[in-house]
């Protein structure tokens, strides 16, 4: 792969990971692995200026922001921070500071893992409360935030500023994490992964009532106004305390490295014993006027650090393995432990990946093996520890048929997972399929839950999807523990998933590899659940975020018999398999025909299709007569660049044609931008 190629993938992954993480709340990789991927983008801009974007995911903050709350933008921006795990970099960190400001203070902070928000007072009144969002504008969560306990609505004390902003961090603490995902599980939904997901998902609620009832704590860490009691950090933070703030008590002036390296070991162990979860140490410089002096990039202060710590490890026994079947057949190894406690909470289960990993790491039933939790909701079996190996241990022996319904499992080219292909016939791949169909993010069937769809089944009533639509209330009354309400409920849902709109429905099929995203793309880029099932492979890989391992899991998905019969069902009970026509944004391209060629760096091919429909314009998939321009991006391929000469076709570049519409599209506006500019910074007083 070429050094362009791999920035590009590395940036799309990149960007995708900061969805998952900042609005999905729902992580797919650790921290850690996360870190390692920037870095290598970080690398490989360094050493290859001339690919350097404004938008890469290095240079910018990874944004929460979502539709569902108002924007406000940040008086002053709310910054990132550069991390590391490594000792000897935070000591050059350290150096480099002192270099250019000379001898100064550090104030060492824990790193408090959950998620930022900035509080604006108003004459001692709580006015404002607001996410990071993309650290120049917010989402405006303060109904949510005035539930939580430990803000105080009002200050108490004397000599606060008439205005000021105070920043730190919403927390969840282990015991309402616990109590909450407990909650979750009960109610058949799914769990969080970690407290920091669970605070930002929970301040993004849309009812107060429910933020409430979580038990959210904050903690505040940064001042930022004009008219600050002080010209220091430390002081400033303590004077806060006596207005009412929670301020942590675990903080410390360093004069050295040695110090710095103190606090950091002591925390590194005693963190465990928190009642909350944190993922570091923050170092940053003291005095206001040293800050100022080293200024900040668009992403991150240049006189702050964080220095985070490697994920915890357990050790303990491996009990037994069991296999689970999940909705595409795929088998995934859980190892059952020994309990132990791990981040804060005890950990009995892990999983294994898949049987390659097993016999890579060589983990044998009744070995002492390495725990470690990552972004995931459970944690994973790292590595084991040979010198304990029992002498009558054997090499773990995988499975070779389905453990439920006896099928001998097969493997896919290209991938590492064992599958049972019994599809049709293998009681969790129906299950599977069902549930992921009610899902909210899917059909949004939410009278349903798991146990009523396991009900419903095993009383044969649904073997599939479409056999809900088939439901009458008199079927569900029938059985046990279901009253008349409870069916009206399940009715009435079922009736309102009619209404959902067609990516979601392509979503809720279960097509392997096709995600969320990767709907809305095929939906967008097809129109219709007809053009998708006549799409060929070479079609299906033009659409954003399908490649021919997706494509092929598509073709696969209808080449089947059951498949198509599903389908034809689902649609003849109503279900959207269009997607709506976009309102359209403005007229600036009526009546003029478009053909889009190559890579782009700022939009993606079908992100632009989109513009040009949005304002009125056509798409043409090839080059003739009656094309009137041709947007061109990197890699425009040559014969289509000769024919629009030919036909003396304008060609636009990306910028060019953002322009044309510029007028009615804001989004334009930040692409003029070529050089990530430096925040702005407060008169006096903080800065952050
Ligand atoms: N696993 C994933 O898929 C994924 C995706 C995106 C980001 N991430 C993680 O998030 C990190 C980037 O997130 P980020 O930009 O929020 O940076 P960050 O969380 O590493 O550091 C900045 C944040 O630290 C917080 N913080 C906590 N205690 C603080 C204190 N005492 N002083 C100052 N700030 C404090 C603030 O909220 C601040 O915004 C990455 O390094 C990665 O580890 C993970
Ligand atoms: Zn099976």
């Amino acid at each position: 792969m070429g050094i362009l190629e791999r920035i590009r993938e590395l940036r799309t992954q990149l960007n995708d990971h900061n969805r998952k993480y900042y609005v999905e709340n729902a992580p797919e990789i650790s921290d850690f692995e996360f870190d390692r991927l920037l870095r290598e983008l970080q690398e490989l801009e360094a050493a290859h200026p001339e690919y350097a974007d404004p938008n890469s995911p290095t240079v910018r903050v990874g944004s929460d922001i979502t539709s569902e709350f108002r924007s406000v933008r940040h008086r002053f921006p709310m910054l990132s921070l550069g991390n590391t795990y490594s000792l000897d970099e935070l000591h050059e960190f350290i150096e480099r500071v002192e270099k250019e400001v000379g001898e100064t203070e550090f104030v060492c902070e824990l790193k408090f893992d959950g998620t930022a928000i900035s509080l604006t007072y108003d004459h001692g009144r709580l006015s404002q409360a607001v996410t990071r969002g993309d650290g120049t504008a917010g989402d405006d969560v303060t109904a949510n935030v005035r539930t939580i306990r430990s803000v105080p609505l009002v200050l108490s004390g004397e000599g606060y500023p008439d205005l000021f902003e105070i920043r730190g961090e919403i927390l969840m603490p282990y015991a309402s994490f616990d109590r909450l995902n407990a909650e979750r599980e009960a109610a058949g939904e799914p769990l969080f992964a970690n407290p920091r997901n669970a605070a930002a998902g929970t301040l993004k609620q849309l009812s107060s009532a429910v933020v409430a009832r979580r038990g959210l704590d904050c903690t505040l860490y940064q001042l930022a106004g004009d008219d600050l009691p002080y010209d220091s950090h430390w002081e400033n933070l303590q004077k806060a305390r006596e207005w009412g703030f929670k301020i942590s008590n675990e903080m410390r002036i360093c004069r050295s490295i040695a110090q710095v390296d103190e606090f950091i070991a002591h925390w590194d162990e005693a963190r465990s014993r928190l009642p909350f979860p944190t993922d570091g140490v923050v170092v940053k410089v003291n005095r206001y006027a040293d800050r100022r002096a080293l200024g900040s990039t668009a992403k991150a202060p240049r006189w702050a650090v964080a220095y985070k710590f490697k994920a915890e490890q357990a050790l303990t026994e491996l009990l037994s393995v069991d296999f689970q079947v999940g909705r595409t057949g795929a088998v995934t190894p859980v190892a059952n432990l020994a309990p132990v406690q791990l981040a804060g909470t005890t950990v009995k289960r892990a999983t294994l990946h898949n049987a390659e990993q097993i016999a890579q790491l060589d983990i044998r039933l009744g070995d002492r093996v390495y725990v470690e939790k990552g972004g995931e909701i459970i944690p994973k079996i790292t590595g084991v520890d040979f010198a304990q190996r029992k002498a009558d241990s054997r090499p773990f022996e995988y499975i070779t048929v389905c453990p439920v319904c006896g099928t001998p499992l097969v493997r896919y080219e290209g991938e590492a997972k064992y599958y049972c292909p019994n599809q049709n016939h293998c009681e969790p791949q129906i299950l599977g399929r069902i549930i992921h169909f009610i899902r909210r993010k899917a059909m949004d069937i939410d009278g349903l839950g798991e146990e009523t769809v396991e009900l419903l089944y095993r009383n044969g009533l649904v073997h599939d999807a479409a056999d809900l639509y088939d439901l009458r209330a008199g079927q569900i009354t029938s059985l046990p523990r279901m009253g008349e309400k409870s069916a009206e409920n399940i009715m009435e849902s079922i009736r309102r998933s009619k209404l959902v709109p067609f990516p979601r429905v392509l979503f809720a099929l279960g097509i392997r590899f096709v995600g969320e995203t990767t709907a809305k793309y095929l939906a967008s880029h097809f129109g219709s659940m007809d053009a998708v099932m006549r799409a060929t492979r070479e079609e299906l890989v033009e659409a954003e975020e399908v490649g021919p391992k997706v494509a092929d899991g598509i073709l696969d998905y209808f080449a089947d018999e059951g498949n198509r019969t599903l389908i034809e069902r689902l649609r003849r009970a109503g279900l959207k398999f269009e997607a709506e026509a976009p309102r359209l944004r403005s007229d600036a391209l009526t009546g003029k025909s478009f053909v889009i060629s190559g890579k782009f760096s700022t939009h993606s091919r079908d992100e632009l299709k989109e513009l040009i429909e949005l304002h009125g314009g056509r798409n043409l998939a090839a080059v003739s007569a009656n094309v009137d321009y041709i947007v061109a991006g990197e890699n425009m391929g040559p014969a289509k660049l000769k024919k629009a000469e030919k036909l003396g076709i304008p060609i636009l570049t990306e910028k060019e044609f953002l322009a044309l519409i510029a007028d009615d599209e804001p989004a334009a506006a930040t692409f003029a931008a070529e050089e990530p500019e430096t925040p702005a910074q407060p008169t006096q007083g903080a800065l952050f």
